[in-house]
């Protein structure tokens, strides 16, 4: 592993210094200045394949902007509000935007209550995208995911410029917590333990499939781990009390889906699997249009989209009670568009 991140950053400082004209690459995060997007901004700093980070928020940018920037990496940062064309400078030549802007949840909401104030933020965004930035790969981060990407994808689809390789929900945090969960009621360290979650971004439509994992569990320890996957998020919120979400750990995992796919991107490396929320075939025979499951990245985005596999009738249970919910929350999504 260490060996191959050394060839990494070897390859980047080749690509940076490169006078073939290809274009390093600059990477917006929208919504830098909030819970997430901050401590995202910094992980971010640190990325060796990062030109520019490109800093928008609707309030506080240039604070968080000057701050990073003496940060003694090569990147350089910019920090913009919505005055003077902030977004579109923002989002002008971006190769990655990654997208954590609006409200979060408080006790007692699910994700999907999130909808009313973030479909718009995120629709408008879009389009923003759309006019700045067309040929860039989003990654939204927004809640209620289920709902957000579908959004996206309508939003470029009515401006004629849909590319469903390149439109990502972030589900990463899920496979972060599956595996520092099962690690800690085995004793184990996460690095070791790899749990594909499968599904979406909310509750019952989180579908971990512990069945292939190297451990065994029983059925106790199966349905505890599985539910704790599935709303692990409520622990956040409820520990913080009204004050947010998941932040810190929700950067650590956006900046790391934010390197596997400038890897994948950039440098073109073959094999990097990320699970994620895209366009898949895999249940639209059932109208389930979007799907989270394996992903192998590539330079064009979604390379190949990974079967679930040989799974448990238990799995094929939760796998049943989720694609209903993840239909309607799609449906809602791609609704809001067609009417708003
Ligand atoms: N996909 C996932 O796994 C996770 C998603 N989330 C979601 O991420 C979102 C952000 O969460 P936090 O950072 O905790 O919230 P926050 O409230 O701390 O930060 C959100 C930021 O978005 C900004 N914003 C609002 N409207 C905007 C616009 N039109 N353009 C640009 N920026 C805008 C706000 O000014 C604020 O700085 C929430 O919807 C939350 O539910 C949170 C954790 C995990
Ligand atoms: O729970 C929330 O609302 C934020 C989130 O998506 C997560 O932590 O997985």
């Amino acid at each position: 592993m260490f060996v191959l991140r050394r060839i990494n950053v070897d390859v980047a400082k080749r690509f940076f210094s490169s006078s073939a004209g290809v274009h390093a690459a600059k990477v917006s995060v929208l919504g830098a200045a909030g819970g997430i997007g901050q401590p995202l901004s910094l992980l971010l700093k640190k990325n060796e394949l990062i030109s520019e980070l490109s800093l928008y928020d609707i309030v506080n940018t240039p604070g968080v902007a000057a701050d990073i920037s003496h940060i003694n990496t090569n990147s350089k940062v910019t920090g913009f509000i919505p005055e003077n064309e902030g977004l579109k400078h923002a989002l002008s030549d971006s190769t990655i935007i990654v997208i954590p802007a609006g409200v979060p949840r408080k006790p007692g909401m699910t994700r999907d209550d999130l909808f009313n104030t973030n479909a718009s933020i995120v629709r408008d965004l879009a389009a923003a995208a759309v006019k700045y930035a067309p040929k860039a790969f989003l990654a939204i981060i927004s809640n209620p995911v289920n709902s957000t990407l579908p959004i996206v994808s309508e939003v470029f689809k009515k401006h004629g410029v849909y590319d469903p390789k390149r439109l990502f929900g972030v589900t990463t945090l899920d496979v972060v917590r599956a595996s520092r969960f099962v690690s800690e009621i085995k004793g184990t360290n996460p690095k070791d333990e790899n749990v594909t979650v499968v599904g979406g971004h909310s509750g019952v439509t989180i579908v971990p499939l512990l069945s292939q994992t190297r451990q065994k569990f029983t059925e106790e320890e199966l349905k505890a781990l599985t539910h704790r996957i599935q709303f692990g998020g409520d622990e956040v919120v409820k520990a913080k009390a009204g004050t947010g979400s998941a932040t810190l750990s929700m950067a650590f995992a956006a900046a790391r889906f934010t390197d596997s796919l400038l890897r994948a991107i950039v440098l073109g490396e073959s094999g990097i699997i990320e699970p994620t929320y895209v366009k898949s075939d895999l249940f639209s025979s059932e109208g389930v249009d979007y799907f989270a499951s394996n992903v192998e990245l590539s330079r064009e985005g979604v390379g190949k989209i990974h079967p679930l596999g040989s799974i448990s009738p238990y799995e094929e249970q939760l796998i049943g009670a989720a694609l209903p919910e993840l239909k309607s929350n799609i449906r809602k999504g791609e609704e809001f568009v067609a009417n708003n």
